[in-house]
């Protein structure tokens, strides 16, 4: 299908020269039709004087009468896309999502290129097209036209956000007898291919809030489910999971759910579960957003930092047990719970803000719900939800029943699959002589993956595999005899209690 380009008309200061031809085509060969396209050409040859010379207000004047004066003849659509929207001026999501679409075209079509770092190892600029320039694009053989453009308005008011006073905008044309299509299909298409590119060439964020506000910085950690040490049919279990996720957001739309997920992921200090997270991110190409709980104010301030998320991200409440009062459970912690608890906890319970002080958070068991459940499901788009803890047996029920975290992944001690995985990314070893009684040593006792890990690291240059697996051993022995000893030591404590005349239960 052949289409000729339109005559764009806007309220700036440049001006397309129409096709005659076009026109002519258009309204037919009669001399009266060619009479009144030649009265229409010298009306917007005139208009074009009055856009380039005349002053503000009486250019102002004129557009408002001849933009219905060629709405009546001009057979071609225009939608408007504003770069800034709402009160707070905020960056129109369409607009970007245009900008990166256009981003390809532009470079190869428009005269005068805008460059952006984006700083992404496979495209490091990002090219649009810069003011009053005007590209085309084609969409199951229709042609369309889009056009960057600029308003400057002189405003009165002092501005507290910069450059309020530029408003960018991109306008779309296309002959208004594909308008069903253009304004279904193809702007769907421009929208969610906008979108896509965009995740690919983001670079991605670590947020975290402090009390109300987001602040993130660029997120790059290396891990990935490659490094991950775990059982690897657990490993692609989880894998599946999220890619099944990931993809689903037609299922999601049909079934009726929100397109969100929630992961639980437990075990004890050491064992990868911010590893896993920074795997996931990586793996999904998602933002993280990691939410200190115990900064928040109370449920209306959790409420509007969930709000503030964006999709495509991952939310992230590290040591849940830790960072909230359980609807009055942790309250009545007996206090052998308090000497069963170790080190770590102790340490994380010191962190928790005291039950007086004004300061503390206020946010409920029933606030968290909620917004698992109800305003964060409101939000568009794809979000995991990731809680952590160390100590599983200590979260209300109603907090991690499936439907909210969908998804509980135990993380536990180093086995031996666990460790070949370390073995392979830490010393480039496949196999050694000394992995079966490493097997046997782990079978036996107890060994993050993170102390697995320390001991399996290079302590000389260049690397001496063997050393490090001997070192590994070492350790490894050393932790089984620990075992043992505390073992004992425990019997014996229970014999005393009970020669006291206690059973050793509280
Ligand atoms: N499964 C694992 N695979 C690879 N590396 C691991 C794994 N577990 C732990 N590590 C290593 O140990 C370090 C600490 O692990 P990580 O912080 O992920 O543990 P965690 O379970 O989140 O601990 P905590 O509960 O104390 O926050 C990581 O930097 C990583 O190098």
């Amino acid at each position: 299908m052949i289409q000729t380009k339109p005559p764009i008309y806007t309220t700036q200061h440049h001006y397309h020269k129409p096709n005659q031809k076009t026109m002519n085509n258009k309204f037919g060969m009669g001399d009266m039709l060619t009479q009144l396209g030649s009265l229409l050409a010298s009306a917007m040859f005139v208009w074009a004087i009055i856009q380039q010379y005349f002053p503000y207000n009486i250019r102002n004047f004129f557009d408002k009468y001849s933009q219905r004066f060629f709405t009546y003849f001009y057979p071609y659509i225009q939608i408007t896309f504003n770069e800034l929207t709402g009160e707070r001026f905020k960056r129109s999501e369409a607009y970007a999502a245009i900008e990166t679409y256009l981003s390809k075209t532009s470079s190869m079509q428009a005269k005068r290129l805008k460059a952006d770092v984006i700083n992404n190892n496979t495209q490091p600029l990002a090219l649009s097209m810069d003011d009053h320039e005007e590209v085309s694009d084609e969409f199951n053989g229709v042609k369309v036209y889009w056009a960057s453009g600029k308003n400057i308005q002189k405003s009165q008011t002092i501005s507290y956000y910069p450059n309020t006073d530029e408003k960018r905008y991109y306008k779309l044309t296309f002959h208004k007898k594909h308008r069903e299509l253009i304004v279904g299909d193809y702007l769907n298409h421009v929208l969610k291919q906008g979108r896509e590119i965009k995740v690919r060439n983001r670079l991605r964020k670590l947020y975290t809030n402090n009390g109300s506000l987001w602040s993130h910085v660029v997120f790059q950690h290396p891990a990935s489910f490659q490094t991950l040490a775990m059982d690897p049919f657990k490993k692609q279990e989880i894998i599946d999971d999220l890619t099944t996720f990931s993809t689903a957001e037609e299922f999601y739309n049909r079934i009726g759910r929100a397109w969100k997920r929630g992961y639980l992921l437990y075990g004890p200090p050491g064992t990868g579960k911010s590893t896993m997270i920074a795997a996931m991110a990586n793996f999904l190409n998602y933002d993280i957003y990691d939410l200190e709980l115990t900064a928040v104010k109370d449920n209306t301030e959790l409420r509007r930092l969930l709000i503030e998320t964006s999709s495509k991200s991952i939310i992230v409440i590290e040591d849940i047990d830790c960072s909230m009062d359980l609807t009055g459970q942790r309250k009545k912690d007996t206090k052998e719970d308090e000497e069963e608890s170790d080190n770590t906890q102790r340490s994380k319970q010191q962190m928790k803000p005291k039950e007086n002080d004004s300061s503390a958070s206020k946010v409920t068991l029933s606030g968290l719900l909620n917004f698992v459940d109800g305003l964060w499901s409101a939000c568009g788009g794809d979000r995991l939800i990731v809680f952590t803890t160390n100590h599983v047996e200590k979260l209300d029920p109603a907090l991690i029943r499936r439907g909210r975290m969908d998804k509980h992944i135990e993380l536990s001690y180093c086995g031996f699959e666990a460790f070949k995985v370390l073995a392979r990314n830490y010393l480039y070893l496949e196999d050694h002589v000394l992995f079966d009684k490493v097997r046997e040593l782990l079978e036996e006792t107890d060994m993050t993956p993170a102390d697995v890990a320390e001991n399996l690291m290079p302590k000389i240059s260049p690397a001496d595999p063997e050393r490090c697996l001997k070192g590994l051993i070492d350790a490894l022995m050393e932790a089984k005899e620990e075992a043992v000893k505390k073992d004992v030591l425990a019997v014996k404590n229970n014999d005393i209690k009970v020669e006291n005349g206690s059973n050793g239960t509280v």
